[in-house]
């Protein structure tokens, strides 16, 4: 059974479509890099995994059609948007606790031991310091490692980032490819993250989806792969066909 298969997909908005004929296969936990041009349609495809986009095509999580059975998609994905925004205030540990949402039941509280968990996250993405701090007061890159240790408790397989990367400093994005890697390595989850830090993708292992290609398709990572993207990134992106 594939992780993820995708079948002639095609996605966007009433009056342009971005995503057309998309095919390609997961057949085992990988990471996926997606790439592209400011507009190109990576959020788009994202959100159409997510639901949120309507498409035409096939998409199969886990051998399941996607249209099969909710509770199926809502467990298999953890998404983690470009834009989260808290409107009230949280302590951190309150905010990161929440991703055990989907192992609750409507009314159960939080244990003792799903705080250890969370502090364990935490741990894990070297912010502990942060655990009782106010959500909204942190920088925008310590929010961006809040959402990950959120994310990570969800332990869903498909995990979908939309440029988890985007304010980190270069320390913390390393770390955080690396912390990718590690989930598709030591847990066995697949990992579609959208970024423009190609320099960072040089030393994972997986693929690269270039989404401003005309046919995108999943390309082995090597030195000569990203550079070749690079190159074709550094030139203006063709402007997108109307339906
Ligand atoms: N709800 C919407 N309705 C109509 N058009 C939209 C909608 N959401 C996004 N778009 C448009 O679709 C295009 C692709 O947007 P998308 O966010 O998928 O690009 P992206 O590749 O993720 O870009 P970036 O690298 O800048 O984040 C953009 O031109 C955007 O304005």
């Amino acid at each position: 059974m594939s992780v993820l298969e995708i079948k002639e997909l095609v996605a966007g908005y009433d009056e342009r479509v971005l995503i057309r004929n998309l095919s390609f296969l997961v057949p085992a936990p990988a990471f996926i890099a997606i790439i592209g041009h400011n507009g190109s349609g990576k959020s788009t495809f994202l959100k159409t995994l997510t639901g949120h986009v309507p498409f035409k095509g096939q998409i199969l999580l886990q051998g399941q059609p996607y249209v099969s059975r909710a509770g199926t998609i809502a467990r298999a994905l953890s998404y983690l948007p470009q834009k989260n925004n808290v409107a009230f205030p949280i302590q951190v540990r309150e905010l990161v606790v929440m991703g055990l949402f989907r192992q609750k039941r409507l009314l159960d509280h939080y244990t003792p031991a799903d705080y250890d968990r969370v502090e364990a996250t935490l741990a894990h993405l070297h912010i502990s310091h942060l655990s009782q701090r106010s959500f909204t007061y942190l920088s925008g890159g310590e929010q961006q490692l809040v959402w990950l240790a959120q994310l990570m408790l969800q332990d869903a397989p498909i995990a979908l980032l939309d440029e988890p990367t985007q304010q980190l400093d270069v320390y913390h994005k390393k770390k955080v490819f690396d912390l990718m890697a590690g989930w598709v390595r030591e847990n066995q989850k697949t990992v579609l993250c959208i970024t423009h830090d190609l320099l960072n993708l040089l030393p994972l292992e997986g693929y690269v989806l270039n989404i401003s290609q005309p046919q995108p398709q999943l390309e082995k990572i090597s030195p000569e792969v990203i550079l070749a993207h690079q190159q074709f990134l550094e030139e203006k992106l063709a402007p997108a066909i109307g339906v």
